[in-house]
């Protein structure tokens, strides 16, 4: 198990610029446990702000995604040193979102890990199967295959940084997503560890992510091999987001002490 359970959120896009402000706000104002270590990931237009409202506060301020590039001829696009910049500490990467709708490969997830890294951003690198690729018996299959992309760039020197994975199923996630069983998350996180401590020499953090709620996020976030949650949805009202956090952390308090 990690020192800290990781528990976040992504916003993907969603919020207006008041919403995104009241969220922080009302967040600034709550104490997280010793042992959670909470992160929100708003949109890129209210990074800056989001963070300079959490400045001082335990939460850390993602991304959602970044080039590879640390400047240059690449319109539209945004690069680590900018994340840096606006008060990011965390960037997403290689969403199932933007592996389907804007044909990310593994290739370009490896490179922006490497990039994030070099610009002392903490890379959260989102893997998951889909449900044809479940249904074939692949999944660890792509698995191992998304991880080995994910660190390919990377030297010796660049595991002394911290990096966390993400485990999310694409069936798991979202509207009409359905939430991975424990006995199943337990399987695929316990492979996940395996490939990336072969391949890092170290275990590195894993998180679960796909219709995660108040419901679910105890069992879940009590599994072996997890080391946190990413959650969607169930924490884009900052209330939901709150009464997750604090049903995680004293199943893990629990489970620590038992
Ligand atoms: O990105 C996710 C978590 O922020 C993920 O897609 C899960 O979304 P959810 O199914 O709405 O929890």
């Amino acid at each position: 198990m990690a020192e800290k359970l990781w528990i976040g959120t992504s916003w993907k896009m969603n919020k207006s610029g008041e919403e995104a402000r009241r969220y922080a706000q009302r967040l600034a104002g709550t104490q997280g446990a010793k042992h959670v270590q909470r992160f929100i990931i708003p949109p890129f237009p209210y990074i800056r702000e989001v963070a300079e409202l959490l400045e001082g506060t335990d939460i850390l301020v993602g991304a959602q995604n970044m080039h590879w590039e640390p400047s240059g001829a690449w319109t539209g696009e945004v690069s680590a040193p900018m994340l840096a910049d606006c008060g990011a500490r965390i960037v997403e990467l290689g969403h199932s979102e933007r592996r389907t709708h804007f044909n990310e490969t593994d290739d370009a997830v490896g490179r922006k890990v490497k990039a994030a890294i070099d610009h002392g951003l903490i890379p959260l690198i989102c893997i998951g199967e889909t449900a044809a690729q479940k249904l074939q018996g692949e999944a660890d299959h792509v698995l191992k295959t998304q991880v080995e992309a994910a660190l390919s760039f990377l030297e010796d020197e660049d595991f002394k940084n911290p990096l966390l994975f993400a485990y999310e199923p694409v069936w798991a996630i979202g509207d009409g997503g359905t939430p991975a069983p424990p006995d199943y998350v337990r399987a695929r996180h316990a492979r996940i560890r395996k490939v990336a401590v072969e391949l890092s020499g170290q275990p590195v953090p894993c998180l679960y992510g796909g219709s995660v709620n108040a419901a679910n996020c105890t069992e879940l976030v009590t599994c072996p091999d997890v080391d946190g949650l990413f959650i969607g949805r169930a924490a884009w009202s900052v209330e939901g987001y709150l009464d997750i956090l604090s049903r995680c952390a004293i199943a893990e308090k629990r489970k620590t002490t038992a």
